[in-house]
């Protein structure tokens, strides 16, 4: 059975080496000085250059698509989001390609399959449903609502589709007076699928990238997830800080419960596919910037994922309250 080391406080050294106080009974030792000036809400040094690879790809991609000549030379519809097809610069600047249709625009499901593979293989959960794996999944089923708020269901239309009508867009439809008298009520509830399913144009508004958002939600769950578990890197395991519930800052290492050894070729499975997931989200993000989109849209993509991953990863560090319900990954 797993037994909490309740009473040890490990400090984390400012460059995120060796615990000072490993192994100091927590009466006897103050918040070490370090953590104390570093807040438990924010991510670690590593964990910040890695999410900084998201802004950075967005960057890189918008980079491309301005300096190569042959996206240069396609012309660009706004209304399409996208190059014409006929113009394409190139084999992922179209929508129908492969890795569009059966991989982004069902993201979500191969996100699913990649974390349930990983949450039901890996030996680090434990047997069973230990509260580490309930945990996960629970974080899980936070995200994936987060998800489903933001791009299918909001009570209505999704918060992607109702913050595009507060900004001016509508169904072309149902811009022509004509057509709006003869339509039902429902045009108060028209979402872009439905807009674009009869034929409409879904045009006027800011439209958040729902490819940037989805690709950043969902390969940013898997490696926030799979990473603490696979790493002995301490940016992303005991570096990460908490506050206790008598206010306190510690290392994350004071609530780890014992785990059992997690070795050799059991690790990788579940592990390698989630892996490659994750992957090729990245990549779709590369393309998705370098071919499609504003750079504002794009940017209120990543500030939509980054707020909600924001919100499920990093707040319950700084509240106990909150993290004994969701805990924190590799815990
Ligand atoms: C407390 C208790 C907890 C428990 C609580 C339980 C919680 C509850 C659990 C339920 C459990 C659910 C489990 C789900 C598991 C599944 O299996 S879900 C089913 C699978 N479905 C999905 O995954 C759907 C995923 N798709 C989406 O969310 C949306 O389609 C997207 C991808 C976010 C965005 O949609 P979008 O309309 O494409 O929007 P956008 O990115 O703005 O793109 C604009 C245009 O540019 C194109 N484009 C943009 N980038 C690209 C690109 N890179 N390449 C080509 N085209 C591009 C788009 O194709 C689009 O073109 P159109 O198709 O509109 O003409």
């Amino acid at each position: 059975m797993a037994a909490r080391r309740k009473h040890t406080y490990t400090a984390v050294s400012e460059n995120g080496s060796a615990p000072v106080t490993a192994g100091m009974p927590g009466g006897t030792i103050k918040p070490p000085t370090a953590s104390a000036r570093r807040s438990p809400f924010l991510p670690t040094r590593l964990e910040a250059l890695l999410i900084s690879i998201y802004p950075a790809t967005l960057l890189v991609g918008s980079i491309i698509s301005t300096i190569s000549p042959a996206s240069r030379h396609a012309p660009y519809s706004g209304d399409l989001q996208s190059h014409p097809p006929e113009f394409a610069p190139s084999y992922f600047a179209l929508k129908k390609n492969v890795f569009n249709v059966y991989f982004v625009k069902v993201g979500w499901f191969w996100t699913t399959l990649a974390f349930t593979m990983f949450v039901l293989m890996h030996p680090g959960f434990g047997r069973g449903l230990s509260a580490r794996r309930v945990k996960a999944v629970l974080r899980y089923g936070l995200v994936t609502t987060y998800w489903i708020f933001i791009t299918q269901w909001f009570f209505g239309p999704p918060l992607i589709d109702r913050g595009f009508r507060l900004t001016g867009g509508a169904c072309e439809l149902a811009r022509d007076p004509n057509a709006r008298a003869q339509m039902s009520d429902t045009k108060e509830f028209i979402t872009a699928a439905t807009c674009k399913a009869v034929g409409g144009s879904w045009k006027g508004g800011h439209d958040i990238s729902g490819h940037v958002f989805l690709l950043i939600l969902g390969s940013s769950l898997l490696w926030f997830e799979i990473l603490p578990a696979l790493t002995r890197a301490e940016g992303l395991r005991d570096g990460r800080l908490i506050t206790l519930s008598d206010g306190k800052v510690a290392s994350v290492a004071v609530e780890k419960q014992d785990q059992p050894k997690v070795e050799g070729e059991e690790t990788t499975r579940g592990v390698k596919f989630a892996l490659g997931v994750a992957a090729l989200m990245w990549w779709m993000l590369l393309m998705t910037a370098a071919y499609f989109h504003t750079w504002f849209e794009k940017f209120t993509g990543l500030f939509v994922a980054f707020t909600g991953l924001y919100a499920i990863y990093f707040v319950p560090r700084g509240i106990a309250a909150l993290r004994a319900y969701t805990g924190m990954p590799g815990v």
